[in-house]
């Protein structure tokens, strides 16, 4: 018996697999430059194509993150964003017409902060469809994956190339998609990825069922043809990222301000391999 799936989504990912199609999944930092700016910028990416979103909590410490994200936190965090914050801004897109997945991107700290039983009860009923907490030790995964299939949201794994015999004990009981990190360090636009990627994303595809994404580095059409060819998702952070700093001058000018908007989302359309754009 199918179980019928009511996450957004497991739905989209199957919707794909039928046409073929892998998911093109932004990453941005929720409030760079602000927060009505986020929302703007969310209904562009959404417009451009994209499938579902990383929505980013700002961090003080962002270790996993390189230059581009750092700047964008540190831009976010002028204004006072929590994880609730960045909550309420998915639920506000949903409310604006927005029907794609959403995926709360947060280290563990901020969700400590807010203390676990007051996360959980209020990711559900903010339209969150996806957790990525890439700094999560290995000995809270256990509850906090219990915790996220009784909120119905899917817990998503990090397997980086350097994860090899640990792939299966890290997939296991995951939900949602795995997401295989294209390279060591931090994120950021690359020109070239660990060797022997692919083989790395093929010995994951063999250890799940899941969805299997890729992310770190992903900047350009031709990255995102690549790894669509042989992955269920594409994720693009710091390119997207950057793109918004570089237009925040025309963001933060009325007069100007829709040109930023188109800006981005004409960056993110050309991201898309040609037969699939929706522009
Ligand atoms: O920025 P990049 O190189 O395109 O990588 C995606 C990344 O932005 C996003 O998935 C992400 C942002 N911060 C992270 C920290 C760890 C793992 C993943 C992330």
């Amino acid at each position: 018996m199918t179980t019928e799936t009511t996450n957004r989504m497991d739905v989209t990912f199957q919707n794909l697999k039928q046409q073929g199609r892998a998911a093109l999944i932004p990453f941005l930092t929720v409030g760079d430059p602000d927060l009505e700016t986020t929302l703007a910028i969310i209904q562009e990416l959404e417009a451009a194509g994209a499938d579902m979103l990383e929505l980013g909590v700002p961090y003080s410490d962002p270790l996993a993150d390189g230059p581009v994200i750092q700047r964008a936190s540190a831009r976010a965090l002028k204004s006072s964003i929590h994880v609730r914050t960045c909550m309420e801004t998915a639920l506000k897109a949903r409310q604006a017409g927005s029907t794609l997945p959403f995926i709360l991107f947060t280290y563990y700290n901020p969700v400590l902060q807010m203390g676990l039983d007051k996360f959980f009860a209020e990711v559900n009923n903010h339209e969150i469809s996806g957790l990525i907490i890439p700094d999560l030790p290995v000995e809270e995964s256990a509850d906090m994956r219990r915790r996220s299939r009784e909120a119905g949201v899917n817990l998503i794994p990090l397997v980086a190339p350097t994860s090899s015999e640990r792939i299966a004990k890290i997939v296991s009981g995951a939900s949602g998609f795995v997401y295989c990190v294209s390279s060591l360090g931090v994120t950021g636009e690359r020109s070239s990825f660990h060797a022997g990627v692919e083989e790395f994303i093929g010995s994951v595809r063999q250890a799940t069922d899941l969805p299997v994404a890729v992310g770190f580095g992903i900047s350009t059409s031709e990255q995102v043809a690549r790894f669509a060819s042989i992955c269920d998702g594409v994720v693009v952070g710091s390119a997207i990222v950057r793109k918004v700093e570089d237009v925040i001058p025309l963001l933060d000018n009325p007069a100007t301000r829709s040109e930023g908007l188109l800006q981005i989302r004409e960056f993110v359309a050309q991201l898309r391999p040609a037969e699939s754009r929706s522009l």
